[in-house]
């Protein structure tokens, strides 16, 4: 502790750790090339997408959480092929969450403990995670994160294309002020209650001027002063009971028409809205299919939690006996159900995207 530290602070501090700033980091592992070409035009079609100038259909998918790089590598190269052929509909970015915001607690994620062992070794953990984002971005597959920790997009927001602020901190006002100056489009959940305004009230205080304290690339404290990010939207994910059916979709459309703010909805097919059951994913994207085919003009994307191989599994004492492929953290549909579901998704709502488009360019 430094010399300032008296009788009563730091009272619960056990011992802190310098880490390498962001600036380091960058300087080590900078975006270039490719990896930077996919952040440009990852940013430029959501955007597009959630401006209306481009007719495609956002789809965030991917696994609940990353634990192992190689593992999401191989995830990644079966995803990029199928976002590459399926382009023309939907704009796929993979979900690459490593800050899992705990109920209460449990594994928080690569960044924190990279390890999976408690060790919580942060600064491998930015490392690793820097890494496999530069990797992922390099094979042309734009990427999406929880923004979770307030001082990480440091180090990582520049690798990032779309961001979620989740169910558990959408309420948070230091969470919407970081929205405000993240540079991607930023989708709020719904809170785990299934509130829908505080939502509506994170859009309203992410996309105005906001000033934050946080620290500069080079490490130090700063007042962060922002204009607003006009890119933010909504994600129905379900509370206790699911939300992602045409009246509820109609009920947020009104409550954002009510803001003031254009209806731009994502349905995420998973939590609260697949009860936790991940072949229930597949009801809630045929159902949002189903709304589009019918003419829905505000949902302009979903979120599906899918990995290599179904279901989830509690972190093994023996990490050696971890199964391949497997979610540590909510379960997931396994990657042969993913694919069939894409190109269905892809073949269905294609000609309703570019006819909704057309009809709203002539509007
Ligand atoms: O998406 C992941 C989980 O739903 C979220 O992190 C909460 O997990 P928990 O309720 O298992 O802590
Ligand atoms: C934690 C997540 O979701 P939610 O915030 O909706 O619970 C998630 O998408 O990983």
């Amino acid at each position: 502790m430094t010399d300032t530290h008296t009788e009563v602070d730091n009272l619960h501090i056990i011992s802190s750790e310098l880490l390498p700033t962001p600036t380091e980091l960058k300087q080590a592992m900078p975006l270039q090339g490719k990896a930077m070409q996919t952040v440009l035009e990852g940013h430029r079609a959501v955007k597009g997408i959630l401006d209306g100038e481009d007719h495609r259909l956002i789809v965030v998918v991917g696994p609940c959480s990353i634990h192992d790089p190689a593992l999401a590598m191989d995830y990644a190269r079966k995803l990029q092929p199928l976002a590459e052929e399926l382009g023309d509909s939907l704009k796929i970015v993979m979900r690459v969450y490593f800050e899992k915001p705990r109920t209460t607690v449990g594994w928080e994620g690569l960044i924190y403990d990279p390890y999976l062992d408690g060790s919580h070794r942060i600064a491998d953990g930015l490392k690793m995670g820097r890494q496999l984002m530069l990797d992922i971005n390099a094979l042309g597959l734009p990427i999406g994160i929880e923004a979770l920790d307030l001082i990480s997009p440091q180090y990582l927001q520049d690798l990032v294309s779309w961001t979620a602020i989740g169910a558990r901190t959408t309420e948070s006002p230091t969470h919407r002020k970081l929205s405000s100056g993240i540079s991607s489009a930023v989708g709020f959940k719904n809170s785990t209650d299934g509130s829908l305004t505080v939502a509506v009230n994170a859009i309203r205080a992410a996309s105005a001027i906001n000033t934050f304290i946080s620290v500069t690339e080079e490490g130090k404290v700063a007042a962060f002063r922002t204009s607003g990010n006009p890119h933010c939207h909504v994600i129905l994910r379900g509370g206790s009971e699911p939300n992602y059916e045409k009246p509820h979709v109609e009920a947020c459309e009104a409550a954002l028409e009510k803001a003031a703010i254009r209806p731009n909805i994502m349905i995420d097919c998973s939590h609260g809205n697949s009860r936790k059951q991940h072949e229930l994913q597949l009801e809630v994207l045929d159902n949002v299919a189903e709304q589009i085919e019918q003419g829905n003009r505000s949902i302009i994307g979903v979120m599906v939690e899918s990995h290599i191989n179904a279901g989830n599994q509690p972190i093994p004492d023996d990490l050696d006996s971890i199964k391949y492929g497997v979610s540590i953290t909510d379960a997931c549909i396994d990657w042969e159900t993913t694919e069939v579901a894409l190109r269905k998704l892809s073949e269905r709502v294609g000609p309703a995207l570019k006819k909704r488009h057309s009809t709203a360019e002539q509007g």
